[in-house]
């Protein structure tokens, strides 16, 4: 049987579904590409030095990974001048950047998270891009974008995904009409359709969270999983299996796989932020691809795609995944 490249499927999309604009599928096309390039640099390793630290910090006070940097520059440098964006935000950039004078600007938004899950890049773990598109508003053309041209809520995105640089190399997908799935077939250097209308499970028997936070938990969050742990005997009459990663996308990409529920909730070490998660370039986007796949994302009492932004770099509580489990955790803060 013969399948689908992404070009093939953005294509179709684009023809059935006349919602999908031209510059949407080219600007896709373009994340992809340098997706493609990030995970031939992640692939390397120590051999392509790119593992360590650097000596600076990013606007979130966290030490960069030299594959930060790396990342975030391949996805300006690919996207500047390809003239579908007014503007770019990034978990490594303190402030919007702006597409420069020198190239024809666009009328969408691209907000990134270059390389999530830093912590496991020396170690050889999953990592991954993860990545929202907004719309610029209509008088872009016309004057300086700034932050609060970003700050719409997650429902207004007209396209999320994600890479994984794992085992294999996978694309998963949204432009808003279910979630598809693509790996990169190395030889041949395109994205493949590989995985068509990913779907939840409503109900699952796997958690992930970091369980060394438990201490500082808030009571809803402690009784649910209190309530998994206790097993066949317990409330919920079933033994939950527990995975946590550490990065988002390969964590978030089994719970779109094979179901489970991923949560990275507020807590009282630092009781004054919402999370660990960043909003715009973190929670929105994985949003969107659970919602679409069947599942639901809230920050505990809220629908996250609801959330009127008011930073760009915003922390928000995450709860996300098979319906049933999201929807009981929201009712256990709701109570
Ligand atoms: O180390 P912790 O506290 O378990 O946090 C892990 C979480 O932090 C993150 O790595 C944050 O992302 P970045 O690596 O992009 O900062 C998530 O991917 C992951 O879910
Ligand atoms: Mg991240
Ligand atoms: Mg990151």
């Amino acid at each position: 049987m013969k399948r689908k490249t992404l070009t093939q499927f953005l294509i179709e999309q684009q023809r059935e579904h006349a919602a999908l604009p031209a510059e949407v599928r080219l600007l896709i096309e373009v994340v992809a590409r340098a997706c493609k390039a990030i995970g031939h640099a992640v692939g390397k390793g120590a051999l392509g030095g790119v593992l360590g630290s650097l000596e600076s910090e990013n606007v979130q006070g966290e030490v960069q990974k030299k594959l930060d940097v790396l990342s975030n520059e391949i996805l300006i440098e690919a996207n500047e001048w390809g003239g579908h964006l007014a503007a770019m935000a990034s978990e490594e950039m303190e402030t919007i950047h702006r597409i420069p004078n020198r190239y024809p600007k666009g009328e969408y938004l691209l907000l990134f998270d270059p390389l999530d899950g830093s912590s496991n890049i020396d170690v050889n773990v999953s990592i991954g891009t993860i990545f929202s598109v907004l719309r610029a508003p209509r008088d872009s053309a016309e004057r300086d974008l700034t932050e609060q041209d970003f700050l719409q809520p997650g429902s207004q995105q007209v396209a999320a995904g994600y890479a994984v640089y794992g085992p294999q190399t996978s694309l998963v997908l949204t432009v808003g009409s279910g979630v598809f799935g693509f790996t990169l077939d190395r030889e041949m250097g395109s994205w493949v359709l590989t995985h068509e209308h990913i779907r939840i499970p409503e109900d699952t028997r796997e958690f992930a969270i970091n369980m060394s936070n438990m201490r500082h938990w808030a009571p809803p969050v402690r009784r649910y999983i209190d309530e998994c742990l206790a097993g066949t005997t317990g409330p919920r009459g079933k033994d939950f299996n527990m995975r946590w990663i550490a990065s988002m996308v390969a964590d978030v990409h089994r719970v779109l796989t094979r179901g489970g529920i991923f949560m990275y909730p507020w807590d009282a070490r630092e009781p004054s932020k919402p999370g660990k998660l960043r909003l715009m370039y973190e929670a929105n986007p994985m949003s969107m691809l659970v919602e679409q796949a069947g599942g639901a994302a809230t920050d505990g009492t809220r629908r996250i795609l609801d959330i009127q932004p008011t930073a760009l770099h915003q922390r928000v509580g995450v709860v996300l995944g098979s319906r049933n489990e999201v929807e009981l955790v929201t009712r256990y803060h709701r109570e």
